[in-house]
């Protein structure tokens, strides 16, 4: 149920609102509190608050209140391989809103050539917008006009990160020399480089070669034509070209062990790099590819493919619980079985992606918290208050503090409940996660002083999110760099200064 204009929303829909007596957990402490929320803020954090008539009392106690989930990566109502993914800001945000998720960063492409029309016209698809949002940019050309717009963008629009496709050859793929541009001005413009990083070509070949001579055409066509070993030398290249122009980069949907550990290696050299594993990525399974049921098989398809889940989504695991990967997205991407019906005959028509918008909260707690691998500290970490902390939102949202905005959510750790398809509120008839059962469920969601799921029912409306800038040079990535490049011109003159030295003496 949502509320549709005109509607009181009388379950949620302002005032004041007191939760009461619930373990409330930040990236660095957790304790039991109760949080007094008004006007769309968090007012006061206390030990024991006192309601008066006119607020609303939320009874937490037993369950733990967290920030609001803050999801890196989306692409809503995107256009891809011939298809318009079928979750819009409506049915997407109500998903999240489910699944404790009250932010998000969707990915605009250009359009015409032009990164502004298509921040505009993402803008447009955002005005059904049930939670707040903000936008990174897909940069899928290099031009003199690309460059002013994204340094447009990041000043006026608040667009502080942009993306790089190393795959998708004849589509979004990039070059190697416009990566280095492009890194460069991110630089310059204080914003994030990002890279879906998998090499484009060998993959063009694999797929001829796995389609034309061995005939394979199924769903499995896809994980075959994609080895792990594409995407760990597209993620080397794009940590080594980073680590050259010294700019801060960020792999979205790291997939495999060895992609994950070049970002360690790259880590420990001292550079500034993130990776970003999936929902998906730590969770299932390849082997779904190969399915018989072709709608299972294809429901699965996304780039890069979803690995091993015994050797990589386990290392993915690991690295998230001892820091070398940062954060957890979804790349939440959803077609339809009719959509991906496109695809039976022929792998490479099949339009790629997965969902996980709702499923990303209640999937990992389940497995990585239940399991004892990380905390609800961590928890918080990963899944919020990274986010904000790199995309420079920090601390309007990714932090129960007063003063924050009142996105947060409460999830009861006694709750089992099983994902099917049949009972998520995203617009898609599958699910990647069905079947799997969950200990731990989001009872209740509250996006900016609002509560937007409650009860299982949502209490809703379009056009009540918000637009977020995301304001260049993050201090949480660019602090320091300005002296690191000093030192590094005065090395770069050191042997010609040795040399002039010996010379004169
Ligand atoms: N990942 C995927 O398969 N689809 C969405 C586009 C992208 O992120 O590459
Ligand atoms: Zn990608
Ligand atoms: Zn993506």
């Amino acid at each position: 149920q949502t509320c549709k204009e005109g509607d009181k929303c009388s379950e949620g829909g302002g005032g004041k609102l007191l939760i009461k007596g619930g373990i409330v957990v930040n990236e660095d402490v957790e304790m039991i509190s109760d949080i007094l929320i008004d006007n769309g803020h968090i007012q006061l954090i206390a030990t024991e608050i006192a309601a008066d008539s006119e607020t609303r009392v939320v009874d937490a106690r037993g369950k733990y209140v967290m920030p609001g989930g803050i999801d890196p990566h989306t692409h809503l109502e995107m256009p891809f391989m011939g298809e318009v993914a079928c979750d819009t800001f409506a049915t997407g945000h109500q998903a999240a809103l489910a699944g404790g998720t009250t932010m998000h960063i969707d990915f605009a492409l250009p359009v015409d050539g032009s990164l502004v029309k298509g921040w505009e016209e993402w803008r447009k698809k955002a005005a059904k917008a049930n939670m707040d949002y903000g936008f990174h940019m897909a940069v899928t050309a290099w031009n003199d006009k690309v460059a002013e717009e994204m340094e447009y963008l990041a000043k006026n629009k608040g667009v502080n990160s942009y993306k790089f496709f190393m795959a998708y050859k004849g589509a979004l793929m990039v070059t190697d020399e416009q990566l280095v541009e492009g890194f460069r001005h991110c630089k310059k413009i204080g914003a994030l480089a990002q890279v879906h990083a998998e090499n484009g070509d060998a993959v063009a070949a694999g797929q001829k070669y796995i389609a034309e001579e061995l005939q394979i055409l199924g769903p499995e066509g896809h994980a075959l034509s994609r080895p792990a070993i594409l995407e760990v030398e597209a993620t080397e290249r794009a940590i080594n070209l980073a680590a050259w122009v010294n700019t801060p980069l960020y792999v979205v949907h790291v997939m495999s062990k060895g992609a994950m550990e070049a970002v360690a290696r790259a880590r420990q050299a001292g550079y500034r790099i993130i990776g970003e594993p999936t929902a998906a990525g730590l969770t299932l399974d390849e082997s779904k590819m190969w399915d018989p049921d072709f709608k299972t098989a294809a429901a699965h398809v996304m780039s890069p493919p979803i690995r091993k889940h015994d050797v990589d989504g386990i290392a993915l695991q690991n690295a998230l619980k001892n820091r070398v990967l940062s954060l957890v997205a979804t790349d939440h991407a959803v077609f339809n079985s009719t959509q991906k019906a496109k695809g039976k005959h022929d792998f490479r028509v099949l339009p790629n992606g997965v969902n996980g918008l709702e499923e990303r909260i209640p999937v990992l707690w389940t497995t990585m918290v239940n399991t004892g691998k990380i905390t609800p500290m961590d928890f918080v970490r990963i899944t919020s208050t990274e986010a904000a902390r790199i995309f420079n939102v920090y601390p309007q949202k990714g932090v129960i503090r007063e003063g924050s905005d009142a996105d947060l959510y409460v999830l009861d750790p006694t709750v089992e409940y099983t994902i099917s398809p049949q009972t998520h509120h995203s617009a898609l008839d599958t699910n990647v996660f069905e079947g799997i059962k969950c200990r731990g469920k989001v009872v209740t969601t509250i996006s900016r002083g609002d509560i937007v799921w409650d009860n299982n029912q949502l209490f809703t409306k379009d056009g009540r999110g918000q637009y977020i800038e995301t304001k260049p040079f993050s201090p949480y990535l660019f602090g320091g760099l300005e002296q690191e490049e000093a030192l590094k011109r005065a090395e770069m003159n050191a042997p010609v200064k040795r040399n002039l030295d010996k010379i004169y003496a």
